[in-house]
């Protein structure tokens, strides 16, 4: 079956079986039932679009033919002769995954991989393995052969040496790695240190600015901090993390927010009804606490929230501070937990100041205004590879999704994110 068959039929195994993945993961992770659903949509969205993708003359089968009599500098004598360029596919990948989307985090790499004609070998996280293992299963049911796409789940110890040896071994051509930035450091040294220079791809954690200008729409404003503050319990690269609020509205912004934030259905994910989780570990909750505690030490105001939920050892409440301060590690540093730290700013350039001196992340950043002027020119001042404006949820299949500095290299979705899986060849022919 050609590539692009094998993918649409990967999606479609995966969509006649939305309701069992969608349980699975979320038994395995925590995330409510309909996220889960969600999740399984946007997943078999990317192989659906790189099973088109493969077919268009940009994409593996594509190239140019540049015909031309000076390929040579001035000094030496020209040569008439054609430039052929071809694309071809970066061969063996290793990847690494997350648990927090445990399936559309794989299916973002494989997807053009396969549609590349990479061969692929996947580690998912040690904490939600088994959504790794139904997708594979999947996989072969669709017809993708054993040895295109395999998936290894492997404990703490054997993940290191996996990460080793994906990073140093010459048959392994590409890595691409979605977690921490302390995690993707190790991996980015041990390929600078042994092995073959290889192509990397890092998506790496975020810390993402929400900021409401005075002229923002105050409703929009709060359903968009809404959708990207509480997605997953706070646990997703782009959720906001640091909230920036003009000093004229802050007042009624924090009003409407925490009157949403209140009505948070928390508790087990699989009851109709609740639209947020467990954190993934108690590890976790015990360090969105801790990042709470130290903030209200500094002066914040708790306005809801603040404590664990008594549902159980992974829950969290729903919080929201004011008057945080940028020193502070839940201002300063992703929490990935359910907490609004908010602050003032009176200027466009204290915020933009703020932004740039508090964290080098640079993954997705979110602003409201109704001034066509920062709607266009804010963005561009912002160092972050996605910019939402007026909106909360900005990652879609057809969007480039990569950040910048400490959040990472490369881009995924797309079909920039085709071309991390493939090399261009150039060919000269001389016909003198
Ligand atoms: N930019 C993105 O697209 C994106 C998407 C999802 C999550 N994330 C980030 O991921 C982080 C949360 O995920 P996490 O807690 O699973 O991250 P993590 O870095 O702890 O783990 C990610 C993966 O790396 C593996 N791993 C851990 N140590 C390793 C080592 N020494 N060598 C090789 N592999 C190793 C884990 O087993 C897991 O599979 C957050 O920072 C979040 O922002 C980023
Ligand atoms: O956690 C980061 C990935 C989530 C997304 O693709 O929106």
């Amino acid at each position: 079956m050609h590539r692009g068959g094998l993918l649409k039929s990967w999606a479609s195994h995966i969509r006649q079986n939305k309701k069992d993945l969608a349980t699975l993961m979320t038994y395995e992770c925590g995330k409510p039932l309909p996220e889960s659903l969600g999740e399984v949509e946007y997943g078999a969205s990317f192989l659906d679009f790189y099973a088109s993708e493969c077919l268009r003359p940009n994409g593996l089968g594509g190239g140019t033919i540049i015909p031309t009599p000076f390929v040579k500098p001035p000094s030496v004598k020209n040569t008439r002769g054609t430039v052929m360029t071809y694309n071809e596919a970066v061969g063996v990948c290793g990847f690494i995954t997350p648990w927090n989307f445990p399936l559309a985090m794989i299916t973002r790499k494989v997807g053009p991989a396969i549609a590349a004609g990479c061969t692929s070998l996947v580690k998912p996280s040690e904490l939600t393995p088994l959504t790794a293992m139904a997708l594979e299963v999947l996989a072969r049911r669709a017809g993708v052969p054993e040895g295109v796409f395999n998936v290894l789940t492997l404990g703490e110890e054997d993940t290191r040496r996996f990460g080793e040896v994906i990073c140093t071994d010459d048959r392994v051509k590409k890595i691409s790695f979605t977690g921490s930035t302390r995690v993707g450091k190790i991996l980015l040294k041990q390929c600078a240190e042994g092995g073959i220079v290889k192509k990397a791809s890092m998506e790496l954690g975020g810390n993402a600015p929400f900021v409401v200008f005075s002229d923002a729409d105050i409703d929009v404003a709060v359903k968009a901090a809404m959708a990207s503050k509480f997605r997953n319990a706070g646990q997703t690269c782009v959720c906001s993390d640091r909230f920036l609020i003009h000093e004229d509205v802050e007042e009624e912004f924090l009003e409407k927010l925490v009157g949403e934030v209140k009505k948070i259905k928390v508790g087990d994910g699989m009851v109709a009804g609740v639209t947020m989780g467990p954190l993934i570990s108690t590890k976790a909750r015990e360090g969105v606490e801790e990042k709470v505690k130290e903030a209200v030490a500094n002066g914040a105001e708790v306005l809801v929230g603040g404590e664990r939920h008594e549902f159980g050892e992974q829950y969290y409440m729903p919080t929201v501070l004011k008057g945080v301060i940028k020193e502070d590690n839940i201002f300063k540093t992703e929490t990935f937990g359910p907490v609004v730290a908010s602050m003032t700013f009176s200027s466009d350039d204290e915020a933009l100041d703020i932004i740039k001196s508090s964290s080098k992340t640079g993954l997705a950043s979110y602003y409201c205004t109704q001034s066509a002027d920062r709607m266009f020119n804010f963005s561009r001042r912002l160092e972050h590879g996605m910019v939402g404006v007026n909106e909360g949820i900005i990652s879609s299949v057809v969007a480039p999704f990569g950040g910048v500095g400490e959040s990472g290299i490369g881009r995924e979705g797309n079909s920039s994110g085709m071309r991390e899986y493939l090399e261009e060849k150039y060919v000269f022919v001389n016909h003198n």
